[in-house]
């Protein structure tokens, strides 16, 4: 899919991956909407970005991506504003082990609510023209680790519903191609969450644990992301794909056995 002149909607786009990732679109000519729920970074941002690609390519739109109305009407927002929707990236997500059921209705929860919206608005079920989906996990779904029990598993979930959703597009013939990215560790404001009670319960006593994977594994920066993210977005072959990007192995793909039936 060339991206030009494309329709995005980036949840979680005002600061970290989300922003990067809404930069690459706009320099490749997309028209972005941002939907997050904090409202001077995602201000602050878009003043920015329209000073670099000018203004009308880009909307703001401040929701909490828990709540379902409002999500629902940043995506109708988003069509009426600039008339069809093409790709949708399920981005946001939070650190929270101390209040979990929030965490899961943030980092699983909202991106099947994302992902169900976008078909709405993309699937030739619906009457629509097709278009991609990204959902965006993390490499904390295949690496163990004792700091973060209910973050991994809510990045287990999205994987799992992605690759579903992703044959489901095939036999029900949607014409939308769903897939996940697993980032490592990223340069961003998210990190410095490990290190505080508030996020992390009762284990911000293993902080010391996840500062040594951070130096054993590295930590990427957000425009690399956005770059594997472009990958997905444009590569027409790519369905059901789950894009891992690593210090040590750059951007590659996790490999599974063939279906038994
Ligand atoms: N930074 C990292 O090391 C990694 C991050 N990820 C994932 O990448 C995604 C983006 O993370 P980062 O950019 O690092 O985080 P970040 O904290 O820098 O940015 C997250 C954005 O999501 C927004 N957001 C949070 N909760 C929201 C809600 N309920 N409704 C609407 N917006 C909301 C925030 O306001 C913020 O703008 C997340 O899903 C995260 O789990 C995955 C692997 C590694
Ligand atoms: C809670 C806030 C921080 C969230 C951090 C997060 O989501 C990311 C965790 C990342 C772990 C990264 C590990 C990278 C490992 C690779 O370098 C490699 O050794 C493993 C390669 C496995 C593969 O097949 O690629």
């Amino acid at each position: 899919m060339a991206v030009n002149g494309k329709v995005a909607l980036v949840t979680g786009g005002a600061q970290g991956i989300g922003r990067a990732v809404v930069r690459t679109l706009l320099q490749n000519s997309a028209k972005v909407t941002v939907v997050d729920m904090n409202k001077d970074s995602g201000e602050g941002s878009k003043t920015e970005l329209d000073k670099e690609f000018g203004e009308g390519n880009l909307a703001f739109i401040q929701c909490d991506v828990r709540d379902g109305a409002a999500l629902r009407d940043a995506f109708q927002k988003t069509v009426d504003k600039f008339g069809h929707l093409d790709i949708v990236i399920n981005n946001a997500g939070i650190n929270n082990e101390k209040n979990w059921e929030k965490m899961i209705e943030v980092n699983l929860t909202s991106v099947i609510k994302g992902t169900y919206l976008a078909l709405e608005h993309m699937s030739k079920e619906h009457g629509k023209q097709g278009g991609t989906i990204i959902n965006v996990s993390s490499m904390a779904a295949f690496l163990h680790s004792p700091h973060q029990p209910v973050y991994t598993a809510t990045k287990h979930g999205v994987i799992g519903f992605t690759r579903v959703m992703a044959d489901a597009s095939i036999r029900g013939d949607y014409g939308v191609r769903i897939n996940a990215l697993c980032p490592g560790f990223v340069d961003t404001p998210l990190l410095q969450s490990v290190e505080l009670e508030d996020n992390m319960g009762k284990f911000v006593k293993f902080k010391d644990d996840f500062k040594h994977s951070m130096n054993k594994f590295g930590v990427l920066q957000p425009s690399f992301i956005a770059e594997g993210m472009m990958r997905l977005v444009t590569d027409s072959g790519l369905n059901g794909a789950v894009m891992k990007i690593t210090c040590s192995k750059g951007i590659h793909f996790h490999t599974y056995e063939p279906m038994s039936v």
